[in-house]
């Protein structure tokens, strides 16, 4: 296994079969995949693509038709590789009646954790999730964003190397999604591998070092993200905001070199980032709203401040 690799497959099929025993579906056919340690991966996917089938794979909690998986220098059937291992399933099988502080306690118990040392975990990681304040309710009063933030704290218990997470941010308001991918990215900082699934591609996007995709079983795309996506036919080039004369004058320079239509624009914002701009604004600016140019002409105007990154291109 190559040493940086946390995650190694090597042509990982999956048949399930019947009552009988006969081959029903073949779930994952020969996938071959490297999750480098550090990396934030992004398995990707239609319904019914392999994604949970290779996820219970890396668990250990199926085992391969053919191939193997390796899962931090160990193959994925030895259960002790799990104490390095934190897990985030799509839907939570948390106690409802038990709150934050008992949750964590338990689990912290199954990793035969001090009583010190738990509590020391819980604070640390009730802090990450910001769920200090509710942490005396039991989690059957938990929104679906704090039922998530739990989950993540209990999948991080044991303080794993490798963290799996399957749709992280399903649910969640844009404020609890932007909370969840900067959680993740943090995991990333503090040199922690992360294997999510997700279907919500903007969050991929936004957050994965690294994807595959997968499509019937079979890996169709397997790359870097900014690779992945960079339009190789199309040369930009940016600067701060240029006088009508100076956009023409570049026009010509470019029209020398190339016949094709030249488009001049400016670079737009996501509308997660005016959204979050606006609800923390929103305190700061009472009985305010933004109207961009050409909108309601009556309504007071007023422009909001541009993104750091559209500011900065
Ligand atoms: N226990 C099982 N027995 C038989 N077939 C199964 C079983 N589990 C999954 N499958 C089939 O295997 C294929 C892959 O399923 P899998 O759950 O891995 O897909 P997925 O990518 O996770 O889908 P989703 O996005 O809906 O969660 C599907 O055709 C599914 O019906």
């Amino acid at each position: 296994m190559n040493s940086e690799a946390v995650i190694e497959t090597r042509s990982l099929s999956k048949v399930y079969r019947d009552f009988w025993g006969r081959k029903k579906v073949r779930a994952l056919n020969s996938l071959n995949l490297e999750v480098k340690q550090g990396e934030i991966f992004g398995l990707l996917g239609p319904n019914g693509s392999g994604k949970t089938t290779t996820i219970k794979l890396l668990l250990g909690l199926l085992f391969p038709t053919e191939g193997t998986v390796e899962i931090l220098g160990q193959p994925a059937t030895d259960v002790s590789k799990n104490q390095r291992i934190g897990y985030l399933p799509e839907e939570s099988y948390l106690y409802r009646f038990l709150n934050a502080d008992e949750t964590l306690d338990f689990y912290g118990r199954l990793f035969n954790m001090s009583k010190a040392d738990r509590r020391k975990r819980t604070d640390e990681l009730l802090d990450m999730v910001k769920l200090q304040h509710a942490r005396k309710r039991q989690l059957r009063e938990y929104s679906k964003g704090m039922t998530r933030r739990i989950g993540l704290a209990q999948a991080l218990i044991n303080n794993p190397d490798l963290v799996l997470l399957d749709e992280p941010t399903s649910g969640l308001d844009p404020l609890g999604t932007r909370d969840m991918k900067d959680m993740i990215l943090n995991l990333r900082d503090q040199g922690k591998t992360v294997l999510m699934c997700s279907h919500v591609l903007s969050d991929v996007q936004d957050v994965c070092d690294r994807v595959a995709i997968l499509d019937g079983g079979e890996l169709k795309v397997l790359g870097r993200v900014d690779e992945l996506l960079k339009n190789q036919g199309i040369t930009q080039i940016r600067a701060s905001t240029l006088s009508e004369d100076a956009i023409a004058e570049v026009k010509a320079v470019i029209a020398k070199h190339n016949n094709d239509t030249i488009d001049v624009d400016h670079p737009v914002t996501t509308l997660e980032d005016l959204f979050l701009k606006t609800v923390r604004d929103s305190a700061d600016r009472p009985g305010q709203r933004y109207v961009p140019p050409g909108e309601d002409k009556a309504a007071p105007a007023e422009s909001l401040p541009a993104s750091e990154e559209a500011a900065e291109s």
